[in-house]
């Protein structure tokens, strides 16, 4: 922390040291501010403790370097357009590693591997005797990049960046709620535009620190999730309530409910398939609309309605305590068979997997005129508490 405070300091002091005529400091180099941008947001991934953000820096600075320092000539010099067709391979090739692989952290041997992989291996490039049998290209001026479609060879290499960033696309639109990932697929993006229109470097260089705020947004994102989102079931959590519930409406109706009998659930087949139950209750709150779910804590959720129209919250209630009721939960047999056959074969037999069910209570108390919240969200638990002595895996609703 005390390093963070004193970051300006460092780096005014790195700065005056590396330009020391004083004109200098009005004329920093872009690269220069590129690698600062990168090193930064790098340090803040380093005290998140997100490792992976970090690899993917590395990824972008260590491209944007030998776009920068070594690609800056002809393509018509032939191990120019050897290293120009190897950057985009080679990137491509660590980027696909680093989504498959799980973010190991950095101080292990697989986090320094991949920090090196990410970090060493494109600029390794550069000093490599590349094969250079590659036709010289003649690029007309007026294109951006001369890779642009003038050959086939860059044609492909285009091809298969765009096939990553499509691919990538499509897995965070089918599962959206993933910060980081969309951050690395704008450091995706970046790495792909640098190399493809790698003599602009101006142009370059404003794309990679464009790619830099998306990871320090994808970084906040992180947080915000971490202080607001309950990682078990996915809900927001009790934070996030209280604060919905500072700025709730007049016309409102909070509910608190329980899973009936969870201690005995939790004592008769274990603490794991309880989480289980938990994480299913957390889907089906998040897929029905008409109030926003919360965990509590514990096995205790609340829902938050937005208006006080009792025969529509009968409903709701009604509806979601017959999902819960009816959802056949399986639960793996402990003696699992040790191969796939032996498991086809045993399914549906005894000993296989078991179904069980569980069913809640439920508590809702709209709010009367001037009511305080905490008032409100009192009396939603002596509700809840009626429901349970009214035999449980039913609702109650009091004005
Ligand atoms: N698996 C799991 N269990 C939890 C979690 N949080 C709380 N519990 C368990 O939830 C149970 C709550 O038990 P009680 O408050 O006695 O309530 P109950 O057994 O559901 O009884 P009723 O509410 O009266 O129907 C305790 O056994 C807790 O250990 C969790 O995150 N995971």
């Amino acid at each position: 922390m005390p390093l963070l405070v004193l970051l300006p300091v460092i780096i005014w002091l790195f700065i005056a040291l590396a330009f020391p005529e004083h004109q200098l400091l009005y004329s920093i180099p872009v690269p220069l501010v590129v690698y600062l941008s990168v090193a930064l947001v790098g340090l803040l991934a380093v005290v998140m403790r997100q490792w992976s953000q970090l690899y993917w820096l590395a990824l972008l600075l260590s491209s944007y370097w030998v776009v920068n320092t070594a690609l800056q000539s002809p393509l018509s010099e032939s191990h120019m357009l050897a290293l120009y067709f190897f950057l985009p391979l080679v990137s491509t090739a660590v980027a696909i590693v680093m989504a498959l692989i799980n973010k190991p952290p950095l101080f292990s041997l697989k986090g320094m591997l991949l920090l090196a992989l990410a970090g060493a291996l494109p600029p390794l490039l550069m000093v490599l005797p590349l094969p250079s049998y590659y036709q010289a290209i003649d690029a007309p001026s007026f294109l951006l990049s001369p890779v642009l479609p003038t050959s086939p060879l860059s044609f492909m290499v285009i091809a298969v960046m765009a096939l990553v960033a499509v691919v990538w696309l499509i897995c965070l639109l089918i599962s959206p709620r993933q910060p980081a990932r969309w951050g690395q697929l704008a450091c995706w993006l970046s790495i792909a535009l640098l190399i493809i229109f790698m003599q602009q470097s101006q142009v370059a260089a404003w794309v990679v620190i464009a790619a830099c705020l998306s990871i320090l947004l994808a970084l906040a994102s992180q947080m915000l999730n971490l202080a607001y989102i309950d990682e078990l079931t996915q809900l927001p959590q009790r934070r996030a309530l209280l604060a919905h519930l500072r700025r709730l409406g007049k016309r409102s109706t909070v509910v608190m409910l329980d899973v009936d009998h969870f201690k005995k659930f939790n004592d008769t087949y274990g603490h794991d398939v309880g989480d289980q139950v938990l994480r299913l209750l957390g889907v089906i709150f998040a897929k029905e609309s008409g109030f926003k779910a919360y965990r509590y804590g514990g096995e205790e959720f609340t829902l938050v309605f937005n208006h006080n129209d009792q025969p529509r919250i009968e409903e709701a209630l009604e509806r979601v305590r017959q999902r819960v009721a009816g959802y056949p939960l399986r639960i793996r047999s402990k003696q699992r068979p040790t191969s796939s056959k032996q498991g086809q074969s045993k399914r549906g037999k005894n000993g296989a997997d078991k179904v069980v069910r569980v069913t809640i209570s439920l508590g809702a108390a709209i709010r009367r005129p001037a009511e305080p919240v905490h008032d409100l969200l009192k009396r939603a638990d002596t509700i809840l508490y009626a429901a349970k002595k009214k035999g449980r895996n039913c609702w109650l609703v009091r004005a």
